[in-house]
């Protein structure tokens, strides 16, 4: 069966009026951008659900391998719709479960919703009226009212009858841009892809950052930041990548505080180039992957050392979860791969060997009081790279020359 329409199931939609018209509205405009490639894209968007145009196969089956992924989606199925006449309808179940005569012995039910009460038959009696012309048709069909291998689903509204018989899970979350924009700080790492990853599915658009140390640091790490960011524009959002050129700062950490808390002050470092950054974009929160106790600089202590340094909200979505669910998640959503090539973060060329865990304030913030960061921290903020994905770079690279 050539389906000429997909139906798209609202993932958690607010049932209050203006979050509703919102969610919906960002939606549309985010599945039209994720579908650039095959536009234009005919859409309705009602009230509970969007139903999309397909012409041909070619654009079903790219709807259908994508549109599970695009955040907001609860679910699809490739519907037909027909007039409210018994014949017709019949018809056209036939021609649904026509697919499914070839695939073995499989249970079924039909699943009636009539919200026209008009309609002459009530939902019971469609439902056995239906099922007593399929099953004699289709020998390898058995009823099952409890969990069968598939519902040929007939609903009755007041437009028209529609038919499905797939139901797809969607990626769930809610639409890209409904929760306005943040900046992830992006190493090369396992963690922060996640992060973002989480984020995006809570409706959260992003600008991302990276601390980038040449020469300590090669071009391949950062090359592996610039796919990470790419991986995570499939999610159906472009990213502008803040790469910030960090090495006179780290070097200015470790002459200024002492091996064992420099750690503490360069994140602090970082948060505060990132804060700027984060400015200057508009964005409201910094996203981080930290996950508590993982490391040093990931105990509380660490961690209060590092906010101090900002009032901005910190959003942390992996600070309670376990390395091995987050290299799940990092396997699942694609970036996992990317992640553990081989090249050193700045973070790890310039690790103490043994970092405080409890790192005190006001000893870090003593031994940063006698630099002058300030002027440092604006330098990196105004000579960053900025590149823009999934588009090409739209500065040359300054760093050539350093590596
Ligand atoms: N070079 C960097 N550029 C941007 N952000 C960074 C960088 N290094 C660390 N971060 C941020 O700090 C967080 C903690 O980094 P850290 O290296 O301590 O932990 P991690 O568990 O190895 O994290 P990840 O797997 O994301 O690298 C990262 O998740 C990331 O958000």
């Amino acid at each position: 069966m050539i389906f000429k329409e997909i139906l798209v199931r609202y993932g958690e939609l607010s049932t209050k009026g203006r979050n509703k018209k919102d969610f919906i509205s960002r939606l549309r405009d985010n599945v039209r951008y994720s579908f650039n490639d095959i536009a234009p894209l005919k859409i309705r968007a009602e009230r509970d659900r969007m139903f999309i145009e397909v012409e041909n196969k070619e654009k079903f089956d790219v709807l259908m391998d994508r549109l599970p992924h695009v955040f907001g989606i609860q679910s699809i199925s490739p519907v037909a719709s027909c007039e409210k006449d018994l014949d017709v309808m019949k018809a056209l179940a036939f021609e649904i479960l026509e697919d499914y005569r070839e695939k073995g012995d499989l249970t079924f039910k039909v699943e009636v919703h009539r919200t026209d009460k008009t309609f002459p038959l009530n939902t019971h009696e469609l439902q056995r009226e239906m099922g007593a012309t399929i099953l004699p048709n289709f020998p390898n069909f058995k009823v099952q009212v409890k969990n069968p291998d598939f519902a040929l689903r007939i609903e009755v509204r007041e437009d028209a009858i529609y038919m499905m018989a797939q139901v797809i899970q969607g990626a769930g979350g809610m639409p890209i841009g409904s929760n306005g924009r943040s900046l992830l700080m992006l190493s090369g790492g396992i963690d922060s892809p996640v992060a973002g990853y989480l984020m995006m599915k809570r409706g959260v658009r992003l600008d991302a950052i990276h601390f980038f140390s040449p020469p300590y640091t090669s071009d391949n790490a950062l090359q592996k930041v610039k796919e990470l960011a790419n991986e995570l524009t499939k999610f159906g959002a472009n990213i502008r990548l803040h790469v910030i050129p960090f090495t006179e700062l780290q070097v200015a950490v470790k002459d200024a505080v002492p091996d064992n808390m420099s750690m503490t002050s360069t994140r602090r470092m970082m948060m505060k180039v990132a804060d700027k950054v984060r400015e200057e974009v508009g964005a409201l929160g910094i996203v981080t992957g930290e996950s508590l106790g993982q490391v040093a600089s990931q105990t509380l202590e660490s961690l209060t050392a590092i906010n101090d340094v900002t009032n901005t909200p910190i959003l942390r979505p992996l600070i309670s979860a376990d390395k091995n669910d987050i290299i799940k998640i990092a396997k699942d959503i694609g970036t996992y791969e990317t992640s553990i090539q081989p090249f050193e973060d700045c973070c790890t060329i310039f690790t103490p060997s043994s970092p405080k865990t409890k790192p005190k304030l006001e000893k870090v913030q003593r031994f940063e009081s006698f630099t002058e960061f300030d002027e440092l921290i604006d330098r990196a903020v105004k000579n960053r790279e900025v590149y823009q994905f999934p588009q090409k770079e739209v500065k040359e690279d300054k760093f050539a020359d350093l590596l």
